[in-house]
């Protein structure tokens, strides 16, 4: 049985993931996906050709790995497509934020480092030659950002660990890609809050466009996939200029 597995499947960026992969690879016979919203996964799948199996948990809990783990023991599939997407963020300063919600960027870091690296070694057992990982990174992961300083920080790790990744399983033609978007239109903003920077909502993008771009970059086995030129631009930046100064940049863009 060849199957897809997406986390964070219920809105947004996963769920476009789920919309579009039956396109990309013609031959699934499943896809899994994964979320704690499942009245929104049942909605997703009356949507979808191929049969979609749906696993309603918490990916900062281990249940959902323990539920996960078996049923890949038991009906041992071949993975073509694992993503990475379930994520959060909030704005403000860090400190702030620890005042105002103790625990939330525990909680952050939890869901978007461990929950995602867990679920990379939890299915890698099951992917063969031309399987492919996409990992949900941020543009956020190219710099420090004040005011996302714990968000962006799990981004520079998930990008950190998908390149390293990708060189270990190159020589089982297995392909990682780190998807790195600006702002995109999601429900993230309802948890984040809207972006502190005005120049971000300018550049906002749309997650079917973001999704596609990931897509056939995967499919083209490139290890970043960057939507959008702003993005791109953000990402040359970061490389060539001093950090001090683009965190003095940064600065000067927040309200
Ligand atoms: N939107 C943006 O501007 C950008 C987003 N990203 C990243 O893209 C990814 C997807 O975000 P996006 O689609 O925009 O945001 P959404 O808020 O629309 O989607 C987040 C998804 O993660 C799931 N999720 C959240 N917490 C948990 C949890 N504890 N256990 C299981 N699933 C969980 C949510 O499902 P449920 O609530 O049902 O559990 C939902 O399906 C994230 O990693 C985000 O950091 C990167 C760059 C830009
Ligand atoms: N890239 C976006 C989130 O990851 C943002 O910077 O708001």
């Amino acid at each position: 049985m060849k199957i897809g597995i997406i986390t964070g499947a219920s809105s947004g960026i996963g769920r476009e993931f789920a919309r579009q992969m039956e396109y990309f690879y013609q031959t699934l016979d499943e896809i899994w996906v994964i979320a704690r919203r499942k009245e929104k996964l049942l909605a997703l799948s009356a949507q979808i050709r191929v049969p979609v199996r749906i696993f309603n948990g918490d990916l900062t809990e281990k249940e959902i790995y323990t539920e996960l783990s078996n049923l890949l023991e038991t009906e041992k599939p071949d993975i073509r497509m694992l993503v990475n997407a379930a994520g959060f963020g909030k704005s403000g300063n860090a400190e702030d934020i620890r005042r105002k919600e103790a625990g939330c960027q525990s909680r952050m870091i939890d869901l978007n480092c461990r929950a995602l690296t867990e679920m990379t070694f939890v299915c890698l057992p099951y992917m063969s030659a031309g399987s492919r990982i996409l990992n949900i990174a941020s543009a956020a992961a190219f710099c420090p950002q004040p005011g996302f300083a714990v968000y962006a920080a799990t981004k520079a790790y998930v990008l950190s660990f998908s390149r390293a990744l990708g060189e270990e399983v190159k020589n089982r033609r297995i392909y990682v890609t780190a998807v790195c978007p600006g702002p995109v239109d999601t429900e993230f903003f309802e948890t984040a809050g809207r972006p502190e920077s005005f120049l971000k909502e300018k550049v906002m993008a749309e997650a079917p466009q973001v999704v596609r771009k990931a897509l056939l970059d995967s499919r083209a086995r490139k290890s970043l996939s960057i939507y959008g030129l702003p993005m791109k631009g953000a990402q040359i930046a970061a490389k060539v200029l001093p950090h001090r100064l683009v965190l003095k940049l940064e600065q000067i863009g927040r309200k």
